[in-house]
């Protein structure tokens, strides 16, 4: 299983950031509009394991799809567990897994965004753009709430 792990710190409220990504996905089209164009809940209900949401994003400059089932919500620790079912990534992977977790400390918010991902072969490369991808959605989201 490969793995990329990325942090980065956010000056908006943490808890609020855990929020939408477990409870309200659907409003990040808002917030960052370049990369996120749809987002609906077809499966179970918002914020629950076992729902399955299906994505519009536009990443490298194409539109892309991904459907993802909430595989672990961890209230606790903040974390949201994404498992990709359907769409563009499982063209190049047999198993893509993302994690947003939110460390928050004070003042201090820390993202951390965990790809787990094996390939279809060994030509496919890291997902090293759609990590930049999570951290440019990241970066907007908290610009949303900085305003
Ligand atoms: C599969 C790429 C995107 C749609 C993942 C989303 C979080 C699970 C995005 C908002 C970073």
């Amino acid at each position: 299983m490969g793995k990329l792990v990325a942090q980065t710190e956010i000056k908006s409220d943490g808890d609020v950031f855990h929020e939408i990504f477990r409870h309200r996905p659907h409003h990040i089209k808002n917030m960052s509009p370049g990369n996120i164009q749809g987002c609906d809940i077809h499966e179970g209900e918002w914020g629950t394991v076992g729902s399955v949401i299906f994505w519009n994003y536009t990443h490298d400059g194409k539109e892309k799809v991904a459907k993802e089932i909430i595989e672990a919500i961890d209230e606790e620790k903040k974390s949201v567990t994404f498992k990709v079912i359907e769409g563009d990534l499982t063209k190049l992977y047999k198993t893509f897994i993302i994690t947003v977790h939110v460390d928050t400390k004070g003042q201090n918010n820390l993202v951390t965004w965990t790809l787990e991902f094996e390939k279809l072969n060994e030509g496919v490369e890291d997902p090293n753009t759609l990590m930049d991808f999570c951290l440019a959605v990241t970066k907007d989201i908290e610009a949303h709430h900085l305003k």
